[in-house]
């Protein structure tokens, strides 16, 4: 029969070995033995003196001892204080005082306990020696709580409990103070109710739950896009490397970025290994390095409706002399022409007659996120002192559900920087291009604007938005003199701009409530990784502490409790539930005890997950004092 030591840490650990074969004299029931229930119950602790300090029934036929009463009573008794240590040997015996309303304690100077207690108490004093105290083990929680009272937290200095008088409410002279229960952070968050968050299944700019994890997956998969072969490409250019371009290079329609061939590349930064939008400009030639201080204003820019910009430079890598202006990258995003302007073919239906393709045409509720957004996007940059210079449907982005972001800015600086320019002329002219863009994503044509087709945009607009669309579009279209600015538009279109906050701040709450669901996976893969660590060490394989005789066997029980359990046909379990909740447990170090067997089944241990968890790290932390590297400062 194996032999278990005690884990060197003072703990409760229960040895449990088969009964022996020599006879034993059999307990009896408990109900047999009266009279031993009656001499318990006579030496108890009276409870009242325990709450109250006093017991009215004292002398009146109380059956259960009286101590001296001392000078004062604390309702509950810290575990340093001198009156715990007046406290009767039979007072260890008193069962637990368990109330049934929140406890409450009063400020200091804490006042007089009655002489003898109100008839309030007296009634509660009669309900409380009714309560059916639960068995040790059964209810885990008020263990817990009992152990937390036992161990004094509440004198923790980190957990002061909340003074009411600190606010100085004049009605509250005599304030209570409400303990306040240290958070066991290691347990299990619930979320927050999905009715309690606006639309939790599908909000404005949050996708479903089952969506959102799809769509982030597939930015995830897209961040790690392997090359293509055979696109010819360098291999490495300041920098950066594993270049893939975002658009079909053997096009036979060269992308033109006003007068210049332009590409963009994902490519991954060496630096700091995060990926980037490389926006390449062919057969440019910088004159003057004095080109580039526009970019180092717009790398200034930090804006949700702007696509970053990171930095510029010129390089031969493409065997021409072209400019490179790095954004960051937003996985899977798509121009505005790509997601509403492009014409797509009608599905096809047997015997239909032809249709030409059609766009799609764009919710107003869409569209006021858009021109929200967009309003939003320039008024930052113009009080940066900047011009977008590209409000382009083919140059803003949606970067996921109902979200824009204004991109490739910057670029058109660097290209006509020896062009002398005024910025307030160039601000003006990014109204106008904002106005053609929603005139374009009102009609479905790039070009509705223009001047032949501008009566019947208006006429489209009219039929299928609200006039409040056609109102924005003319103020921006509209020639409005030199004083005509964005904080305009943003009078006009203020009650949607609130409408847009409420919408953001509701998403945030939904990415929040997604969050907490994930809070949970770091510790765990950090508890595995410690698992990892020292379970199977082969230089722990002759180590005494690790047989079964040692101190350690405990952790290598409780692995094959969690792991290695079979059902009673022997088949392995694979209970992810049973895993996870043993590892949260652990990882919380409760006092729950578990019964860990050995495999020859001759013999168990009843542990609790706290002993556990002092095993576990101090196995971990010897591994730690003897390595050399600091790296296992990240997993405690
Ligand atoms: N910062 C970025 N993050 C992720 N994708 C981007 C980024 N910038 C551009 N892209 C993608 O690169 C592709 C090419 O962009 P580009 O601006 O050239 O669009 P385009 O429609 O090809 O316009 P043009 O006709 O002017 O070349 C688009 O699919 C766009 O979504």
């Amino acid at each position: 029969m194996a032999f278990f030591t005690r884990p060197q840490s003072a703990n409760a650990a229960i040895k449990i070995v088969r009964p022996s074969t020599a006879p034993v004299e059999e307990e009896q029931p408990l109900s047999a033995k009266p009279s031993t229930a009656r001499k318990d119950s006579v030496q108890r602790h009276c409870r009242n003196i325990m709450i109250y300090g006093s017991c009215k029934y004292e002398g009146k036929g109380c059956l259960y001892y009286h101590p001296p009463a001392p000078d004062v009573m604390p309702l509950i008794p810290r575990a340093e204080s001198p009156t715990k240590a007046t406290l009767p040997a039979q007072a260890v015996n008193a069962p637990v005082f368990v109330p049934k309303q929140p406890v409450r304690i009063l400020t200091s100077p804490p006042p007089p306990l009655p002489e003898s207690p109100s008839p309030t108490y007296q009634d509660e004093q009669l309900q409380y020696g009714e309560y059916a105290y639960p068995e040790p083990g059964v209810d885990g929680l008020t263990e817990q709580m009992q152990e937390l009272s036992a161990n004094n937290y509440y004198a923790d200095p980190h957990y002061d409990g909340y003074d009411a008088t600190a606010d100085g409410h004049y009605f509250a002279p005599q304030a209570p103070v409400f303990l306040r229960q240290p958070l066991n952070y290691h347990l299990y968050s619930s979320v927050i109710p999905a009715s309690f968050l606006p639309s939790a299944t599908d909000t404005h700019f949050v996708p479903p739950t089952s969506d959102l994890r799809t769509l982030l997956q597939e930015r995830s998969e897209n961040l790690r896009m392997a090359q293509p072969p055979g696109l010819n490409l360098p291999e490495e250019m300041q920098g950066y490397h594993t270049l893939i371009p975002l658009e079909n290079l053997g096009h036979t329609e060269r992308r033109k970025f006003g007068n210049w061939h332009s590409t963009v590349y994902r490519a991954v930064n060496s630096l700091d290994g995060c990926t980037y939008a490389l926006r390449r400009i062919e057969n440019f030639r910088l004159t003057h390095q004095g080109a580039f201080v526009t970019i180092e204003a717009w790398a200034g820019v930090r804006h949700a409706g702007v696509v970053a910009v990171h930095e510029a430079f010129t390089t031969h890598a493409f065997g021409d002399s072209s400019l490179v202006v790095a954004y960051a990258y937003h996985p899977g995003a798509r121009t505005l022409f790509d997601a509403h302007l492009r014409h797509t073919p009608p599905p096809y239906q047997p015997g239909a007659r032809y249709a030409p393709p059609t766009p799609t045409q764009v919710p107003e509720r869409t569209l006021w996120a858009y021109i929200v957004q967009l309003a939003s996007a320039v008024k930052r940059v113009h009080d940066a002192g900047l011009a977008l210079r590209m409000i382009d449907v083919t140059k803003v982005l949606v970067t996921s559900k109902n979200r824009l972001r204004v991109g490739s800015c910057g670029i058109v600086d660097v290209l006509m920087h020896e062009t002398p320019h005024d910025v307030h002329l160039l601000q003006q002219e990014d109204l106008t291009m904002f106005g053609r863009l929603v005139f374009a994503l009102c009609t479905g044509n790039v070009m509705a604007s223009n001047g032949g087709n501008f009566q019947k945009s208006l006429e489209i607009m009219g039929r299928l938005y609200t006039p409040e669309v056609k109102t924005v579009a003319l103020f921006l279209v509209n020639k409005g003199g030199s004083h005509k600015n964005i904080g305009q538009l943003l009078e006009i279109i203020s009650t949607r701009v609130a409408a847009e906050m409420g919408e953001a701040l509701g998403a945030a709450d939904t990415l929040e409530n997604e969050l907490m669901g994930e809070l949970e996976n770091a510790r765990l893969v950090r508890l595995l990784c410690k698992f990892g660590f020292i379970n199977e060490r082969p230089e722990f394989a002759r180590e005494p502490r690790w047989s079964e005789t040692g101190d350690r066997y405990i952790i290598k029980l409780f692995r094959d409790y969690v792991f290695h359990q079979v059902d009673e046909n022997g088949n392995p379990v694979l209970s992810l539930s049973h895993v996870l909740t043993c590892l949260s447990k652990l990882d919380a170090g409760t006092e729950e005890r578990v019964m860990l067997v050995s495999r020859d089944e001759q013999s168990c241990l009843v542990v609790s997950y706290k002993e556990i968890k002092s095993c576990v790290e101090s196995a971990f932390a010897e591994l730690g004092r003897a390595t050399t590297t600091a790296a296992t400062g990240g997993y405690r």
